[in-house]
């Protein structure tokens, strides 16, 4: 087991990559816990969590609403949870949002630690202290940043996702590669068929890799003013493109990043070659690659992206491989770039 720090402004995070769900008890009091999880997890899980009571919520993007929220509330409060009750999230992205979300306003705030048991949420989601819900269509506006107090990643949990969430995971660890490592981007083409595997060795690097790059990104910019808008390359069409069609977060953010691998070599930034061979990765982890709508369809669902500033947006584009910069756009200037990039 390895541990990363992740430095926010209320509290060190500690990531505790290669850790047991079964050493849980070593980090929390359960006679003080309550758990958040979804039916799927609590099927898989319930005997090897503490005895503690567990609200169990649904799954899928539908539910990361401020109802679910209302209703964990009203179950914290027949619980007679209060201020010292540690709130333990099990499960992927969506669990871990939430939970940190209800963690973080429940009496103004409790302790609370996240078990992360898919691909995605361990590379990316439970790491970083964003945690929030999707209001009226749109995804995370409403949530705060707020650091756990812990986060296990379990590799040996992965074993028992579907293929598709792995292939989600997958997504996140290759946008890592190409916003900030070169070397990590070699490693995904020469190990592609020991990643699609989940071998162990593999899997291990590449979760820790991944945590190592967002721990260090979150440390220098948790709120998001600079650095960290990185972490959302491929996300602007990404979010758009979950919005309008309602595939999963993994396979938007893969196409959102083909496309914004375009943008930058549109813009002069980035070789033709090196968006090709983003391409191609993310074509051979089994992602798509192409928009299954068109850019007017995209470019309407953005004007509501919650990191819009009036009529303009940050974007993240490619300067190499391993490298990323953020440029301030309007939407006039990101629609015709993307036309002349014919990018849809
Ligand atoms: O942690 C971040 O910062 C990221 O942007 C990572 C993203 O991969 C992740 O999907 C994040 O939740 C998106 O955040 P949002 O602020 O764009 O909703």
């Amino acid at each position: 087991m390895k541990t990363l720090l992740v430095n926010g402004a209320a509290g060190t995070s500690k990531i505790l990559v290669g850790e047991s769900i079964d050493n849980l008890k070593a980090y929390i009091d359960a006679a003080h816990t309550v758990v958040i999880t979804d039916s799927t997890v609590e099927g898989l899980y319930r005997g090897r969590l503490p005895d503690c009571p567990v609200i169990t919520i649904g799954q899928g993007e539908r539910i990361k609403t401020l109802e679910t929220v209302t209703e964990i509330y009203r179950q914290l409060v027949a619980l007679e949870a209060d201020r010292s009750t540690f709130i333990l999230g099990v499960g992927g992205g969506i669990v871990c949002d939430i939970a940190g979300f209800v963690a973080s306003t429940y009496m103004r705030g409790t302790r609370f630690g996240f078990v992360s048991t898919t691909l995605l949420s361990q590379v990316d989601a439970s790491v970083g202290g964003k945690n929030g819900v999707n209001f009226s269509g749109y995804k995370n506006m409403v949530g705060t940043f707020n650091q756990p107090e812990f986060v296990i990643c379990d590799m040996a949990l992965l074993k028992s996702l579907p293929p598709r969430e792995v292939l989600c995971g997958f997504a996140e660890i290759i946008k890592h590669g190409a916003i900030a490592s070169a070397p990590m981007v070699e490693f995904l083409e020469a190990h592609r068929d020991g990643a699609l595997d989940l071998n162990s060795d593999i899997i291990a690097h590449l979760v820790y890799r991944s945590v190592e790059i967002k721990a260090g990104v979150v440390s220098r910019d948790e709120r998001e003013h600079g650095e960290r808008r990185k972490l959302n390359f491929g996300h602007t069409f990404g979010h758009a493109l979950e919005k309008l069609t309602g595939i999963p977060h993994g396979e938007a953010v893969g196409i959102g990043m083909v496309l914004a691998a375009k943008l930058s070599v549109e813009k002069g930034f980035l070789p033709r070659e090196d968006a090709a061979r983003l391409e191609q990765l993310i074509d051979r982890f089994g992602l798509p690659v192409s928009p299954p709508v068109d850019l007017a369809a995209m470019l309407g669902a953005m004007k509501k992206d919650k990191k819009r500033e009036g009529k303009r947006i940050h974007f993240v584009f490619l300067d190499a491989m391993g490298s990323a910069r953020v440029e301030e756009l309007g939407f006039d200037d990101l629609f015709h770039l993307a036309s002349a990039a014919r990018i849809a």
